[in-house]
């Protein structure tokens, strides 16, 4: 078998004093496209930035396709990043931009460019190689980004919000694009998000991070389906999963997980998407609620209820019968549907 693409064991990182990564464990693949998933400040561009060696390891090993790097300079890790901000020289051609990386590595000149042509070919800007960077739009700026990583052949690409400055027609659009271009050329991948959406598309395998730890890695219906936690839960899906205490006031129809004690004051908590709440009116079946906004989202509709202790949940129904504001509702929910954690870590229920 062949030694992953990325590894990092055991990987610790501060800024002066402040630890932002506490001994994180991932394995990439040979050939795999990982996203990091988390919210802002949760240490997905300093794991990165550790990778590229821009940043020292206060702790743990980085293996780069078999090759323990972790005390290597930047340059003798054969890595390509693209940043956010593109990083493209201003007053450089399209076509040196994407030749500088193989260039200063003492490529002659006419090879540089003849990999820098085939490199905006693949990614579609090769019609754009005599422009300056000040006249590119913010897509076709990305697109030589992409190529100045391509041309030098690296183990590992490390993409750091590339596609957050792009409008979202054109983010949606890139977002395909990329996911083309690491299948054709097979590459290994880290790209970091914190957009959830982003993440469920492109990924081979999502890990989640949460304040400079690991919280959970899978594939994306893995992650959307058998959430570790509840911090994975709310965080991946728009509204964020329903959260209730299990001896509160949602009792789900059907059977509960076996010898879970859903009945013991305090123990468990029972998450369940906006999808998974059934809506009928106040004589219906159910717990009762009160609708306190309805936002409808084309074809779809949200309803944001409050249930009789106070506690908020939310509905997705179709637009069409979506309740109105003020409206006194019964909501029922399927245990077949419902995610049980515990309530004081707030790791996944396993029976
Ligand atoms: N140069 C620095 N000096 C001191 N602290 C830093 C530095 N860079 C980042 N940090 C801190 O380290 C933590 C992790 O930052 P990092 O940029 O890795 O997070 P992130 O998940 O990429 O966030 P974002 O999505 O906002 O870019 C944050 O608390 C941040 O404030």
């Amino acid at each position: 078998m062949s030694e992953p693409g990325l590894v990092l064991d055991g990987v610790s990182a501060a800024y002066r004093s402040a630890t932002v990564l506490h001994e994180v464990d991932l394995t990439v693949r040979r050939g795999e496209l990982l996203v990091v998933l988390g919210p802002s400040g949760a240490g997905k561009s300093t794991v990165l930035r550790v990778v590229a060696g821009l940043e020292p390891v206060t702790g743990g090993r980085i293996r780069i396709a078999g090759r323990d790097v972790t005390g290597d300079r930047p340059g003798r890790r054969n890595v390509s990043m693209v940043f956010q901000s593109y990083a493209l020289f201003p007053h450089l051609s399209v076509a040196e931009n994407i030749a500088f990386g193989l260039e200063v590595r003492d490529t002659p000149r006419a090879v540089a460019r003849e990999r820098a042509r085939v490199a905006a070919e693949s990614v579609g800007c090769a019609a754009l190689l005599d422009r300056r960077p000040g006249q590119l739009s913010g897509g076709e700026r990305q697109r030589v980004a992409l190529a100045r990583a391509l041309v030098r052949e690296p183990d590992v690409f490390l993409l750091d919000e590339p596609l957050s400055n792009l409008d979202l027609a054109l983010r949606v659009e890139m977002r395909a694009e990329l996911r083309a271009l690491h299948d054709r050329v097979g590459a290994t991948m880290v790209h970091v998000t914190h957009d959830q959406t982003e993440a469920l598309v492109l990924a081979d395998r999502i890990a989640v991070l949460r304040d400079g730890r690991i919280e959970q890695v899978g594939t994306p219906d893995e992650i959307w389906r058998t959430p570790a936690s509840t911090f994975v839960a709310r965080f991946v899906g728009s509204p964020a999963m329903n959260l209730l205490p299990a001896d509160g006031p949602v009792r789900p129809a059907g059977s509960p997980p076996p010898g879970a004690p859903v009945t013991e004051s305090g123990r468990l908590d029972l998450g369940f998407r906006p999808e998974a709440v059934t809506l009928g009116g106040a004589d219906a079946a159910g717990t009762p609620a009160t609708v306190e906004r309805v936002d409808v989202v084309g074809e779809d509709a949200y309803a944001y209820l409050r249930l009789a202790g106070g506690e908020p949940v939310v509905a997705r129904v179709p637009a069409a019968r979506r309740p109105d504001r003020g409206a006194a509702v019964r909501l029922t929910v399927r245990w077949a549907d419902v995610h049980v954690f515990h309530a004081g870590s707030g790791r996944r229920y396993a029976p």
